[in-house]
């Protein structure tokens, strides 16, 4: 499914500022994302790429501003209210449980909402984890952590995806094949917000790049002019 650059947004971000105590980290974001688009956060290290993911998910609390999914207010919501609503966090250090088995951990989290991936058809989707089936966390590879915290979140039926970093650490075959599944899952139409470092990655798989400085969204490219236009990006990212 390709996302129609006319539709209304799935997700409107706006004025969004958040702290951890005191400290503030995010200074009046402002952006959206359409239904079906796959859209990446990019941005120097400690931006706000990731507590931005953590704001709309409401792992971080201390918020202001809008964030409005599908017409409904989500600030003041908590975690599990946000996840019923269908959106789902795979965070950067993917958070796998190591002594549960790849089984284990695939039906851990719960299903939430109908549309879920069922598991026989996640293990199909997956064959190097229904391979892994018995093997506990600790013995999986990087790429392997990486699919199972993926395939996790499709079995609750989650159709907005925030992915933190899915290519991180990972070799460059294997961050190929996280880009395959992406895409994959862009093409099944669910909606993707990727924190991503990796520009060649990021150019892959995406719609659009919104940059982020200082916890406020400065630019925004779509990805033709990332190709045409990458001294502009690598200026923001001092790269
Ligand atoms: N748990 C935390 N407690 C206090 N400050 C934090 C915490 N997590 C992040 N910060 C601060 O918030 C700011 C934004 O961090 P954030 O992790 O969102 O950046 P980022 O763009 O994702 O960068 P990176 O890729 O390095 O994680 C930084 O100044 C960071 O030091």
């Amino acid at each position: 499914m390709n996302s129609d650059a006319n539709a209304a947004p799935l997700l409107q971000v706006k004025d969004l500022r958040a702290w951890y105590n005191e400290s503030q980290a995010l200074h009046g974001m402002n952006f959206d994302v359409r239904p079906g688009e796959l859209v990446t956060l990019i941005g120097r290290n400690g931006a706000g790429k990731s507590t931005t993911l953590r704001s709309i998910m409401g792992i971080v609390r201390k918020r202001t501003g809008s964030i409005c999914y599908e017409d409904e207010e989500l600030i003041g919501k908590r975690t599990f209210q946000i996840a019923r609503k269908g959106i789902a966090y795979c965070p950067e250090e993917r958070a796998i449980f190591s002594l549960l088995n790849v089984g284990e951990n695939l039906t851990l989290p719960p299903v939430l909402r109908q549309g879920g991936v069922p598991d026989s058809e996640l293990l199909k989707q997956f064959p190097n984890l229904r391979e892994r089936r018995k093997s506990r966390g600790t013995l999986l590879s990087g790429g392997e952590q990486q699919m199972l915290a993926i395939a996790r979140i499709l079995r609750t039926g989650s159709q907005f995806l925030l992915l933190d970093e899915p290519s991180e650490g990972l070799a460059p075959v294997v961050v190929k094949e996280i880009g395959q599944l992406i895409l994959r899952l862009k093409a099944q139409g669910y909606t993707i917000l990727l924190v991503e470092q990796n520009l060649q990655f990021a150019r892959l798989v995406a719609d659009r790049h919104i940059v982020i400085e200082h916890g406020a969204v400065v630019d925004t490219l779509s990805a033709e002019e990332l190709v045409s236009d990458m001294g502009r990006v690598k200026n923001y990212l001092g790269v």
